[in-house]
């Protein structure tokens, strides 16, 4: 984008309430989501996210059950905003094209698709669909810190060729630290070039949300990811007001307002936060053993039952190398850290 134009150069979407679903425990109320959409809508804010925390289909004894339908809370969001898109996540096999019909029929305009980073071909189908359905399409590499620049690249190529219209370096383990951000995305943008645009989604787990997501914008992405007050799984989000507050501060142009968004935050997020996303010796765990956000409150359930702190669980997830969709391993390293039943 050109330097002469006022059209923003970064693209904010805000997912406080689908990454934010994990730290609220699956409890967003219709309430909750027309508060949040309203205060985003207002402060400019083009694109909000809204689904079960591990996105369409993640209502489950697995995941753990939405307390709202995730449709009548879609449904909603879509009624609420007057400019903003509204966007909903989804992992292939969690849900299928179906649920991306009911969804778009509920009122959602982007479909975000979410793989593992090694695993972009179970995404074409649904890319295709979205785009027969005149959706935005968004494409999430999870676990972005375990393969390097170019096998991340190439994994893009895949999601672009499928129809996404922007591939998204995702940091859900918090794991990487600047230069790792900006290697993953340059690589991106010299594979994609006008194919895709690139993303960057982070988490704070080792504090480098907001960094990270300006070296993401200064290596070329055009849409990254926030949650109001950092809600969100591990240590939380890119907090939405610090990374429009920052980025304004670097000129780099969001065209949101800045201002509008820290009332957010503060008057309308905070009250209804149940549990605050901490950098305690847990979440910080998961960032520097590169263990997947949305296995922390699994990791803490399972520490409680058996008697083993959460921290040593995440250390040993981190080492086996799990990914999204494992979360029954979890209960399996707690079980022999536990002592009950010897390492297979
Ligand atoms: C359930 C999908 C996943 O949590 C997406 C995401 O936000 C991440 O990987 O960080
Ligand atoms: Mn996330």
């Amino acid at each position: 984008m050109g330097s002469q134009d006022n059209a923003p150069e970064v693209r904010l979407t805000d997912t406080t309430l689908r990454d934010g679903s994990h730290a609220m425990s699956h409890r967003f109320t219709e309430r909750h989501v027309r508060d949040v959409v309203r205060a985003l809508d207002d402060a400019n804010i083009k694109v909000i996210e809204v689904t079960h925390g591990d996105g369409l289909g993640g209502s489950s004894f697995n995941y753990g059950f939405s307390l709202t339908p995730e449709l009548d809370l879609v449904r909603a969001a879509a009624d609420e905003a007057k400019e903003a898109k509204i966007a909903v996540l989804m992992l292939p096999g969690l849900g299928t094209i179906h649920d991306l019909s009911k969804a778009h029929d509920a009122g959602a305009s982007v479909a975000r698709i979410a793989t593992h980073c090694t695993e972009a071909d179970i995404s074409i189908q649904h890319f295709q669909h979205a785009r027969r359905l005149g959706m935005e399409t968004v494409g999430f590499l999870m676990l972005s810190h375990r393969v390097g620049p170019g096998e991340l690249a190439q994994q893009a190529r895949i999601m672009a060729d499928a129809g996404c219209q922007c591939v998204y370096v995702v940091d859900s383990a918090g794991a990487l630290i600047l230069d790792d951000v900006s290697e993953r995305v340059s690589a991106l943008v010299a594979e994609l070039g006008a194919d895709a645009q690139v993303g960057f989604h982070g988490h704070q787990n080792l504090s480098f949300g907001v960094a990270n997501s300006v070296f993401a914008a200064r290596a070329g992405a055009k849409q990254i990811d926030g949650t109001l007050v950092a809600l969100g799984a591990g240590a939380g989000n890119s907090p939405t007001e610090v990374l429009a507050a920052a980025f304004d501060r670097l000129g780099i142009r969001t065209g949101v307002d800045v201002q509008g968004l820290m009332a957010a935050a503060e008057d309308v997020v905070k009250p209804f936060i149940t549990r605050m996303p901490v950098m305690d010796r847990a979440s910080i765990m998961q960032g520097y053993a590169g263990v997947y956000s949305s296995f922390l409150i699994h990791a803490e359930r399972a520490a409680e039952r058996y008697g083993v702190p959460a921290h040593r669980i995440l250390e040993e997830v981190g080492r086996a190398g799990y990914v999204g969709g494992q979360e029954d391993m979890i209960v399996d390293v707690a079980v022999q850290l536990a002592g009950q039943r010897p390492a297979a």
